[in-house]
């Protein structure tokens, strides 16, 4: 158990839908997956898991937000997932002045592991640390816990760095990681984080989806 967060299930939760979609051709998050859409199935799940209600970080006119909170970047231009990030921190700042950390989970991982939370706070021991989680060898930093005191210096970071690569602001922080298994199904391994970015994703997802439910 985390030695500084005491409930992980208090954390608050963004879901990051504020990019193009531009690989998938429409907006992913309404992307439907054996009949239900991106943004249905995260939010679900994140149900299940988190205390309090999940916020929604997507575009000022949003068609539906399904109930959540909605939460625009502040800053325009589709700077990227930290300014999706960056939303995250300020909105926490202002609705969760007692929170530590707030998480992120990206629209487009429907079979993000349901301990994701829970083990990335298990490696925070301070109130500046982020935690990231990664497969197979490589990071997902879209699945973190960011510390809002780090808002002041992502906003900063975000005007002034040119190409805004999510390791180099990483690099400027303590970051803990977290590895996390692949889940075996009756086609082979998934990855836990695989997303889906294009329409072929979108099929093999629903491949991988009939495999899993094979397994229950
Ligand atoms: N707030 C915000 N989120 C972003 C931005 N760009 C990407 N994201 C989010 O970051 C996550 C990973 O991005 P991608 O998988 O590349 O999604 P995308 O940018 O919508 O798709 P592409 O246009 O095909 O790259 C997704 O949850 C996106 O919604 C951005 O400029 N602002
Ligand atoms: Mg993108």
């Amino acid at each position: 158990m985390s030695d500084f967060i005491a409930n992980p299930e208090d954390i608050p939760v963004v879901v990051l839908a504020g990019g193009r979609s531009s690989r998938m051709g429409a907006n992913k998050a309404f992307a439907l997956l054996a009949g239900e859409s991106l943004l249905a199935r995260i939010s679900s799940k994140i149900e299940q898991l988190q205390r309090k209600p999940i916020v929604l970080n997507a575009d000022v006119d949003w068609p539906d937000a399904m109930g959540m909170q909605l939460i625009p970047d502040r800053i325009p231009g589709k700077l990227g997932p930290l300014a999706g990030v960056l939303a995250a921190l300020q909105d926490a700042q202002l609705r969760y002045p007692e929170a530590s950390h707030v998480a992120t989970i990206p629209v487009d991982s429907p079979f993000f592991p349901p301990d994701l939370i829970v083990r990335l706070a298990d490696v925070i021991h301070g109130s500046d640390e982020i935690a990231i989680a990664a497969s197979l060898g490589q990071d997902h930093p879209v699945f973190g816990l960011w510390p809002i005191s780090a808002a002041a210096d992502l906003e900063q970071w975000i005007a002034s760095d040119e190409k805004r690569r999510v390791r180099d602001f990483l690099a400027r922080h303590k970051v803990r990681r977290v590895e996390f298994p692949a889940i075996e199904t009756a086609i082979g391994p998934l990855d836990p984080f695989f997303n889906i970015n294009t329409p072929a994703d979108l099929a093999e997802a629903e491949a991988w989806l009939a495999a899993l439910e094979n397994m229950s």
